[in-house]
Protein backbone atom coordinates (compact mmCIF):
# COMPACT_ATOMS: atom_id res chain seq x y z
CA UNK A 1 0.00 0.00 0.00
CA UNK A 2 1.55 3.71 -1.10
CA UNK A 3 1.09 5.89 2.23
CA UNK A 4 -0.47 9.23 0.77
CA UNK A 5 -1.47 11.76 3.58
CA UNK A 6 -2.42 14.75 1.65
CA UNK A 7 -4.94 16.50 3.80
CA UNK A 8 -6.20 15.91 7.64
CA UNK A 9 -9.87 15.53 6.75
CA UNK A 10 -9.82 12.85 3.64
CA UNK A 11 -11.50 9.58 3.58
CA UNK A 12 -9.63 7.78 6.40
CA UNK A 13 -7.97 4.31 4.15
CA UNK A 14 -5.26 3.13 6.67
CA UNK A 15 -4.68 3.93 9.92
CA UNK A 16 -2.00 2.46 13.24
CA UNK A 17 -3.41 2.04 16.60
CA UNK A 18 -1.87 0.31 19.85
CA UNK A 19 -4.49 -0.53 22.37
CA UNK A 20 -3.02 -0.17 25.25
CA UNK A 21 -1.70 -2.75 27.39
CA UNK A 22 0.24 -3.01 30.72
CA UNK A 23 2.45 -0.25 29.66
CA UNK A 24 0.42 2.02 30.48
CA UNK A 25 0.09 0.89 34.26
CA UNK A 26 3.78 0.18 34.78
CA UNK A 27 4.31 3.24 36.42
CA UNK A 28 4.25 4.99 40.21
CA UNK A 29 2.65 8.29 41.15
CA UNK A 30 6.28 9.14 41.24
CA UNK A 31 7.65 8.45 38.30
CA UNK A 32 4.61 8.92 36.31
CA UNK A 33 5.69 12.51 35.17
CA UNK A 34 8.79 10.88 33.39
CA UNK A 35 6.43 8.87 31.90
CA UNK A 36 5.01 11.93 30.87
CA UNK A 37 1.60 11.26 32.25
CA UNK A 38 0.05 13.67 34.53
CA UNK A 39 -1.99 10.88 36.66
CA UNK A 40 -1.47 7.46 36.69
CA UNK A 41 -4.18 5.16 34.42
CA UNK A 42 -6.71 2.36 34.98
CA UNK A 43 -5.90 -0.30 32.27
CA UNK A 44 -9.15 -2.21 32.56
CA UNK A 45 -10.97 1.35 31.82
CA UNK A 46 -8.60 2.95 29.31
CA UNK A 47 -8.99 -0.41 27.30
CA UNK A 48 -12.34 -0.88 27.72
CA UNK A 49 -12.20 3.18 26.35
CA UNK A 50 -10.01 2.28 23.79
CA UNK A 51 -11.77 -0.76 22.42
CA UNK A 52 -14.34 1.51 21.23
CA UNK A 53 -11.96 3.77 19.33
CA UNK A 54 -10.70 0.55 17.75
CA UNK A 55 -14.04 -0.57 16.94
CA UNK A 56 -15.31 2.53 15.47
CA UNK A 57 -12.03 2.64 13.31
CA UNK A 58 -12.65 -0.83 12.11
CA UNK A 59 -16.02 0.14 10.88
CA UNK A 60 -14.40 2.94 8.61
CA UNK A 61 -10.93 2.27 7.33
CA UNK A 62 -8.37 -0.57 7.22
CA UNK A 63 -6.83 -0.63 10.59
CA UNK A 64 -3.34 -2.21 11.68
CA UNK A 65 -1.70 -2.66 15.30
CA UNK A 66 1.94 -1.62 16.26
CA UNK A 67 2.38 -5.16 17.97
CA UNK A 68 1.08 -6.69 14.86
CA UNK A 69 3.03 -4.60 12.07
CA UNK A 70 6.16 -5.13 14.64
CA UNK A 71 5.79 -8.50 15.16
CA UNK A 72 5.72 -9.02 11.63
CA UNK A 73 8.97 -7.00 10.62
CA UNK A 74 11.08 -9.01 13.71
CA UNK A 75 10.29 -12.28 11.52
CA UNK A 76 13.32 -10.55 9.04
CA UNK A 77 16.35 -11.57 10.56
CA UNK A 78 17.70 -8.24 8.95
CA UNK A 79 15.39 -5.66 10.18
CA UNK A 80 15.14 -7.52 14.03
CA UNK A 81 19.27 -6.96 14.13
CA UNK A 82 19.12 -3.68 12.84
CA UNK A 83 16.49 -2.51 15.35
CA UNK A 84 17.39 -4.63 18.35
CA UNK A 85 21.43 -2.95 17.95
CA UNK A 86 19.75 0.46 17.74
CA UNK A 87 17.25 0.29 20.35
CA UNK A 88 20.23 -1.56 22.59
CA UNK A 89 22.95 1.14 21.83
CA UNK A 90 20.64 4.04 22.18
CA UNK A 91 19.43 2.79 25.06
CA UNK A 92 22.69 2.19 26.58
CA UNK A 93 21.71 -1.63 27.78
CA UNK A 94 24.87 -3.94 26.74
CA UNK A 95 24.91 -7.46 25.93
CA UNK A 96 20.95 -7.46 25.18
CA UNK A 97 20.58 -7.49 21.34
CA UNK A 98 21.47 -10.86 20.97
CA UNK A 99 19.47 -12.45 24.23
CA UNK A 100 16.67 -10.58 23.43
CA UNK A 101 17.10 -11.80 19.87
CA UNK A 102 16.22 -15.54 21.00
CA UNK A 103 12.43 -14.57 21.60
CA UNK A 104 9.96 -15.38 19.07
CA UNK A 105 8.84 -12.75 17.09
CA UNK A 106 5.45 -11.84 19.26
CA UNK A 107 7.16 -11.71 22.57
CA UNK A 108 9.99 -9.98 21.47
CA UNK A 109 7.43 -7.16 20.09
CA UNK A 110 5.91 -7.36 23.55
CA UNK A 111 9.15 -6.63 25.59
CA UNK A 112 10.12 -3.72 23.53
CA UNK A 113 6.32 -2.35 24.05
CA UNK A 114 5.90 -3.74 27.90
CA UNK A 115 9.57 -3.67 29.12
CA UNK A 116 12.22 -6.12 30.42
CA UNK A 117 12.50 -6.16 34.03
CA UNK A 118 15.55 -5.67 35.62
CA UNK A 119 16.99 -8.63 36.81
CA UNK A 120 18.14 -8.36 40.24
CA UNK A 121 21.82 -10.15 39.85
CA UNK A 122 24.11 -8.38 40.58
CA UNK A 123 24.44 -5.61 43.48
CA UNK A 124 23.99 -2.23 41.39
CA UNK A 125 20.79 -3.86 39.97
CA UNK A 126 19.94 -5.13 43.38
CA UNK A 127 19.76 -1.75 45.37
CA UNK A 128 18.68 -0.04 41.88
CA UNK A 129 14.93 1.81 42.47
CA UNK A 130 14.37 0.93 39.06
CA UNK A 131 12.04 -1.85 38.18
CA UNK A 132 13.25 -1.95 34.26
CA UNK A 133 16.00 -2.27 32.20
CA UNK A 134 14.23 -1.46 29.31
CA UNK A 135 11.30 0.63 30.14
CA UNK A 136 7.80 0.17 28.95
CA UNK A 137 6.66 2.46 26.05
CA UNK A 138 3.99 4.38 28.37
CA UNK A 139 3.01 6.29 25.93
CA UNK A 140 2.59 4.59 22.52
CA UNK A 141 -1.03 4.40 22.56
CA UNK A 142 -0.68 7.90 21.21
CA UNK A 143 0.60 6.36 17.99
CA UNK A 144 0.03 10.01 16.10
CA UNK A 145 3.60 11.46 17.59
CA UNK A 146 5.78 8.87 16.50
CA UNK A 147 5.73 8.76 12.84
CA UNK A 148 3.40 11.02 10.37
CA UNK A 149 2.42 10.99 6.71
CA UNK A 150 3.98 13.90 4.49
CA UNK A 151 2.26 13.70 1.06
CA UNK A 152 4.07 10.13 -0.29
CA UNK A 153 6.08 9.99 2.76
CA UNK A 154 6.08 9.37 6.11
CA UNK A 155 8.66 11.48 8.24
CA UNK A 156 9.71 10.02 11.21
CA UNK A 157 9.58 11.61 14.59
CA UNK A 158 12.30 12.79 16.53
CA UNK A 159 11.07 12.92 20.00
CA UNK A 160 11.30 15.31 22.68
CA UNK A 161 11.64 13.19 25.97
CA UNK A 162 14.17 9.90 25.68
CA UNK A 163 11.29 8.17 27.37
CA UNK A 164 9.02 8.14 23.73
CA UNK A 165 12.32 7.78 21.76
CA UNK A 166 12.53 4.06 21.28
CA UNK A 167 8.58 4.62 19.52
CA UNK A 168 10.02 6.40 16.64
CA UNK A 169 12.69 3.84 16.13
CA UNK A 170 9.73 0.81 16.15
CA UNK A 171 7.71 3.46 13.69
CA UNK A 172 10.60 3.98 11.18
CA UNK A 173 11.45 0.25 11.30
CA UNK A 174 7.91 -1.00 10.21
CA UNK A 175 7.88 2.04 7.62
CA UNK A 176 11.13 0.49 5.94
CA UNK A 177 10.55 -3.27 5.85
CA UNK A 178 6.99 -4.36 6.42
CA UNK A 179 5.93 -5.50 3.08
CA UNK A 180 2.51 -3.82 3.32
CA UNK A 181 4.19 -0.19 3.04
CA UNK A 182 5.30 1.51 0.25
CA UNK A 183 6.96 4.54 1.08
CA UNK A 184 10.14 6.08 2.07
CA UNK A 185 10.95 7.39 5.56
CA UNK A 186 12.44 10.56 6.12
CA UNK A 187 14.29 10.69 9.63
CA UNK A 188 15.29 14.07 11.00
CA UNK A 189 18.21 11.52 12.60
CA UNK A 190 19.43 10.50 9.61
CA UNK A 191 19.23 13.70 6.92
CA UNK A 192 20.06 12.82 3.07
CA UNK A 193 21.52 14.95 0.38
CA UNK A 194 23.68 17.34 2.25
CA UNK A 195 21.15 18.20 4.33
CA UNK A 196 23.20 18.96 8.08
CA UNK A 197 22.26 17.10 11.19
CA UNK A 198 21.03 18.93 14.17
CA UNK A 199 21.04 17.35 17.11
CA UNK A 200 18.33 20.28 18.29
CA UNK A 201 15.44 19.02 16.00
CA UNK A 202 13.14 17.76 17.41
CA UNK A 203 9.53 16.92 16.00
CA UNK A 204 6.47 15.17 16.81
CA UNK A 205 2.96 14.19 15.04
CA UNK A 206 0.95 15.99 17.62
CA UNK A 207 2.44 19.09 15.68
CA UNK A 208 2.30 18.44 12.00
CA UNK A 209 -0.58 18.69 10.06
CA UNK A 210 -0.92 18.29 6.20
CA UNK A 211 -4.09 21.01 5.17
CA UNK A 212 -3.63 20.30 1.33
CA UNK A 213 -0.51 18.43 -0.21
CA UNK A 214 0.61 21.57 -0.66
CA UNK A 215 0.01 23.20 2.81
CA UNK A 216 1.48 22.20 6.49
CA UNK A 217 0.78 23.65 9.56
CA UNK A 218 3.14 23.15 12.13
CA UNK A 219 3.17 23.23 15.81
CA UNK A 220 6.61 24.63 17.90
CA UNK A 221 7.02 24.36 21.19
CA UNK A 222 7.63 22.16 24.24
CA UNK A 223 7.64 19.18 21.41
CA UNK A 224 8.98 20.28 18.24
CA UNK A 225 11.90 23.09 17.68
CA UNK A 226 12.63 25.11 14.91
CA UNK A 227 15.01 23.20 13.59
CA UNK A 228 12.66 20.05 13.89
CA UNK A 229 10.59 22.31 11.03
CA UNK A 230 13.71 23.34 9.36
CA UNK A 231 14.67 19.94 8.65
CA UNK A 232 11.06 19.66 6.67
CA UNK A 233 11.72 23.03 4.77
CA UNK A 234 15.03 21.58 3.64
CA UNK A 235 13.29 18.59 2.44
CA UNK A 236 10.66 20.54 0.71
CA UNK A 237 13.41 22.57 -0.64
CA UNK A 238 15.02 19.40 -2.11
CA UNK A 239 11.88 17.27 -2.93
CA UNK A 240 9.58 19.43 -3.95
CA UNK A 241 8.80 21.60 -7.07
CA UNK A 242 6.51 24.46 -7.12
CA UNK A 243 5.26 26.39 -4.50
CA UNK A 244 4.64 24.98 -0.73
CA UNK A 245 3.76 27.03 2.21
CA UNK A 246 4.24 26.07 5.72
CA UNK A 247 2.07 27.78 8.51
CA UNK A 248 4.25 27.82 11.98
CA UNK A 249 2.11 28.63 15.22
CA UNK A 250 4.16 28.64 18.63
CA UNK A 251 2.50 27.40 21.18
CA UNK A 252 2.89 28.10 25.32
CA UNK A 253 5.15 25.98 26.98
CA UNK A 254 2.75 25.12 29.82
CA UNK A 255 0.53 23.85 31.02
CA UNK A 256 1.24 20.30 29.94
CA UNK A 257 -2.27 20.15 28.04
CA UNK A 258 -0.27 22.81 25.01
CA UNK A 259 2.36 20.50 24.23
CA UNK A 260 1.10 20.05 20.57
CA UNK A 261 -1.11 21.67 17.82
CA UNK A 262 -3.28 19.39 17.73
CA UNK A 263 -4.47 20.39 20.98
CA UNK A 264 -5.02 23.65 20.14
CA UNK A 265 -6.07 23.36 16.59
CA UNK A 266 -7.62 20.65 14.39
CA UNK A 267 -9.14 20.65 10.56
CA UNK A 268 -12.74 18.72 10.98
CA UNK A 269 -14.06 19.56 7.25
CA UNK A 270 -13.33 21.85 4.17
CA UNK A 271 -14.58 24.85 5.54
CA UNK A 272 -14.25 24.41 8.90
CA UNK A 273 -11.91 23.79 12.14
CA UNK A 274 -11.49 23.59 15.43
CA UNK A 275 -9.63 25.85 18.04
CA UNK A 276 -8.80 26.62 21.61
CA UNK A 277 -9.29 30.05 20.99
CA UNK A 278 -7.33 31.48 23.74
CA UNK A 279 -4.01 29.74 21.94
CA UNK A 280 -5.40 30.22 18.74
CA UNK A 281 -6.81 34.01 18.55
CA UNK A 282 -5.64 35.31 22.28
CA UNK A 283 -2.32 35.03 22.68
CA UNK A 284 -0.64 37.37 20.57
CA UNK A 285 2.48 37.01 21.98
CA UNK A 286 2.49 33.79 20.25
CA UNK A 287 3.58 34.37 16.42
CA UNK A 288 2.01 32.61 13.63
CA UNK A 289 4.64 32.67 10.93
CA UNK A 290 4.12 31.78 7.31
CA UNK A 291 6.84 30.45 5.12
CA UNK A 292 6.57 30.63 1.80
CA UNK A 293 8.74 27.56 -0.39
CA UNK A 294 9.14 28.68 -4.09
CA UNK A 295 10.90 26.25 -6.15
CA UNK A 296 13.54 26.00 -3.25
CA UNK A 297 13.42 29.65 -2.58
CA UNK A 298 12.35 30.22 0.95
CA UNK A 299 10.71 33.60 2.41
CA UNK A 300 8.98 34.68 5.88
CA UNK A 301 6.81 36.47 7.36
CA UNK A 302 4.27 36.88 9.99
CA UNK A 303 0.35 36.45 9.98
CA UNK A 304 -2.30 37.12 12.99
CA UNK A 305 -3.73 33.66 13.07
CA UNK A 306 -3.42 30.42 11.70
CA UNK A 307 -6.96 30.40 9.85
CA UNK A 308 -6.10 34.18 8.54
CA UNK A 309 -3.11 32.62 7.20
CA UNK A 310 -4.82 29.85 5.82
CA UNK A 311 -7.69 31.83 4.23
CA UNK A 312 -5.06 33.55 2.16
CA UNK A 313 -4.40 30.52 0.94
CA UNK A 314 -7.45 29.64 -0.24
CA UNK A 315 -8.98 27.63 2.52
CA UNK A 316 -11.50 29.46 4.52
CA UNK A 317 -12.32 27.48 7.50
CA UNK A 318 -14.86 28.73 9.97
CA UNK A 319 -13.56 28.33 13.75
CA UNK A 320 -15.98 26.17 15.90
CA UNK A 321 -14.91 26.86 19.92
CA UNK A 322 -13.56 24.05 22.07
CA UNK A 323 -15.53 24.44 24.94
CA UNK A 324 -17.89 26.25 23.47
CA UNK A 325 -18.59 30.04 23.67
CA UNK A 326 -20.28 30.90 27.09
CA UNK A 327 -17.45 30.48 30.05
CA UNK A 328 -13.24 30.78 29.47
CA UNK A 329 -13.25 28.44 32.68
CA UNK A 330 -15.44 25.94 30.43
CA UNK A 331 -13.28 26.32 27.20
CA UNK A 332 -10.10 25.52 30.08
CA UNK A 333 -11.29 22.45 31.87
CA UNK A 334 -12.26 21.36 28.03
CA UNK A 335 -9.10 21.58 26.15
CA UNK A 336 -7.32 20.15 29.24
CA UNK A 337 -9.21 17.22 28.40
CA UNK A 338 -8.17 17.15 24.37
CA UNK A 339 -11.59 19.11 23.70
CA UNK A 340 -10.09 19.94 20.78
CA UNK A 341 -8.35 17.06 19.36
CA UNK A 342 -10.30 15.58 16.42
CA UNK A 343 -10.03 13.03 14.16
CA UNK A 344 -11.31 13.28 10.93
CA UNK A 345 -11.97 10.38 9.04
CA UNK A 346 -14.17 12.49 5.77
CA UNK A 347 -14.61 16.08 5.39
CA UNK A 348 -16.92 17.38 8.18
CA UNK A 349 -16.95 13.56 9.63
CA UNK A 350 -14.97 12.90 12.92
CA UNK A 351 -14.48 11.63 16.21
CA UNK A 352 -13.63 13.04 20.03
CA UNK A 353 -14.78 12.55 23.40
CA UNK A 354 -17.84 12.79 24.54
CA UNK A 355 -16.72 13.72 28.04
CA UNK A 356 -16.09 17.50 26.36
CA UNK A 357 -20.00 18.62 26.21
CA UNK A 358 -19.85 22.15 25.87
CA UNK A 359 -17.40 21.15 22.76
CA UNK A 360 -19.80 18.76 21.19
CA UNK A 361 -23.08 21.13 21.88
CA UNK A 362 -20.99 23.61 20.08
CA UNK A 363 -20.24 21.40 17.09
CA UNK A 364 -23.90 20.19 17.49
CA UNK A 365 -24.72 23.86 17.04
CA UNK A 366 -23.44 23.67 14.27
CA UNK A 367 -24.66 21.01 12.41
CA UNK A 368 -22.98 18.40 13.52
CA UNK A 369 -24.89 15.54 14.54
CA UNK A 370 -23.77 13.62 17.47
CA UNK A 371 -23.57 10.00 17.21
CA UNK A 372 -22.66 7.49 20.38
CA UNK A 373 -19.48 5.05 19.62
CA UNK A 374 -21.92 2.18 20.81
CA UNK A 375 -24.59 3.17 18.30
CA UNK A 376 -22.48 3.14 15.58
CA UNK A 377 -20.60 0.34 16.27
CA UNK A 378 -23.60 -1.85 16.72
CA UNK A 379 -24.91 -0.39 13.23
CA UNK A 380 -28.39 1.48 14.92
CA UNK A 381 -26.74 5.13 13.41
CA UNK A 382 -25.08 5.36 9.84
CA UNK A 383 -22.27 8.00 9.64
CA UNK A 384 -23.29 8.10 5.67
CA UNK A 385 -26.40 9.60 6.71
CA UNK A 386 -25.12 12.36 7.54
CA UNK A 387 -23.31 15.02 5.79
CA UNK A 388 -21.53 16.30 9.32
CA UNK A 389 -21.53 14.04 12.22
CA UNK A 390 -19.03 13.51 15.39
CA UNK A 391 -18.72 9.63 16.57
CA UNK A 392 -18.37 10.20 20.68
CA UNK A 393 -16.22 7.79 22.16
CA UNK A 394 -15.82 7.17 25.40
CA UNK A 395 -12.37 8.92 27.52
CA UNK A 396 -12.40 9.41 30.59
CA UNK A 397 -9.17 7.38 31.95
CA UNK A 398 -7.45 7.79 28.25
CA UNK A 399 -7.56 11.64 28.39
CA UNK A 400 -5.79 11.51 31.73
CA UNK A 401 -2.78 9.68 29.38
CA UNK A 402 -2.84 13.67 27.74
CA UNK A 403 -4.10 13.09 24.13
CA UNK A 404 -7.45 12.57 22.35
CA UNK A 405 -8.41 10.26 19.27
CA UNK A 406 -6.23 12.77 16.63
CA UNK A 407 -3.52 11.52 19.45
CA UNK A 408 -4.37 8.12 19.34
CA UNK A 409 -4.32 7.67 15.67
CA UNK A 410 -1.41 7.58 12.91
CA UNK A 411 -3.39 8.02 9.48
CA UNK A 412 -1.05 6.57 6.59
CA UNK A 413 -3.58 6.93 3.76
CA UNK A 414 -6.35 9.29 2.97
CA UNK A 415 -8.20 9.42 0.01
CA UNK A 416 -8.15 12.54 -1.98
CA UNK A 417 -10.33 15.80 -1.04
CA UNK A 418 -12.77 18.21 -3.37
CA UNK A 419 -11.63 21.25 -2.00
N1 LIG B 1 -0.60 14.31 19.70
C1 LIG B 1 -0.70 14.41 21.03
O1 LIG B 1 -1.07 15.45 21.55
N2 LIG B 1 -0.30 13.36 21.75
C2 LIG B 1 -0.46 13.22 23.15
C3 LIG B 1 0.76 12.66 23.79
C4 LIG B 1 0.62 12.53 25.29
C5 LIG B 1 1.81 11.87 25.95
N3 LIG B 1 1.56 11.62 27.33
C6 LIG B 1 3.03 12.76 25.83
O2 LIG B 1 3.21 13.62 26.71
O3 LIG B 1 3.81 12.62 24.91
Amino acid sequence: MQTNINSEIGKLEGVIIHPPGSEVENMTPENAERALYSDILNLSIASQEYAQLAQVLEKISKVFTIKELLADILDNNAAKDELLQRICNHECVTGMDEKLARNSSETLANLLIEGVLLERNNLTNYLSNEKFLMRPLHNLFFTRDSAMGMNGNMLIGRMANPVREREAMISEAIFNYHPLFETTTLNPLKPQNGIPFDNKATLEGGDFQVIRDDIYVIGTGMRTTTQGIDFVIENIKQHKNGIHHLIVQELPSQPESFIHLDMVFTNLNTDECMVYEPVVYGLSRYKTIYIRIDNGKVKISEKPNIPEALKQLGIDLKPITCGGKKDPWTQEREQWHSGANFLAFAPGKIIGYERNVNTLEELNNNGYEIIKAVDFIDGKVNVDDYNKCVVSIAGSELARGGGGARCMTMPFKRAAVNW
